[in-house]
């Protein structure tokens, strides 16, 4: 069975995501990929990957990706996050990032370590 792994990035950081997949194109076309809404929308429309389309993150996908985590159906997190902007959701961020962290998923929230996460498969 393929490994199942999350995709997210805020705003002003999804073009360095959908960069960073059309880099590592052939690695994760080997992969399940969730991604929150509009992440997920603009990893498609650069790469044509497949990709499992979840709520919006402020509308839920952080939390939704969070329950994977906690059922054990997510192998790993590349998380590209914006640190210098406000997020209204910034509890389902922390909650997200807190999760990963509790359950011990190998979890990237920068291109060099989603390069390192990316090894470990
Ligand atoms: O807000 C996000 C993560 O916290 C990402 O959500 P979108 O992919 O829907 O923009």
């Amino acid at each position: 069975m393929s490994k199942k792994i999350g995709l997210v990035a805020h705003d002003k950081k999804k073009q360095d995501l959908t960069v960073w997949c059309g880099q590592s194109k052939d690695k994760l076309a080997q992969y399940e990929l969730f991604a929150t809404g509009t992440t997920g929308k603009a990893i498609i429309d650069a790469t044509d990957l497949p990709v499992h389309l979840l709520k919006s993150g402020p509308l839920g996908g952080d939390a939704q990706l969070g329950a994977m985590i906690v059922e054990g159906e997510l192998d790993g997190l590349v998380f590209f996050i914006d640190p210098l902007t406000a997020m209204p959701h910034d509890v389902d961020v922390k909650a997200l990032i807190r999760l990963a962290t509790l359950y011990d998923v190998p979890f990237a929230c920068n291109k060099a370590t989603a390069d390192a996460v990316l090894t470990l498969f």
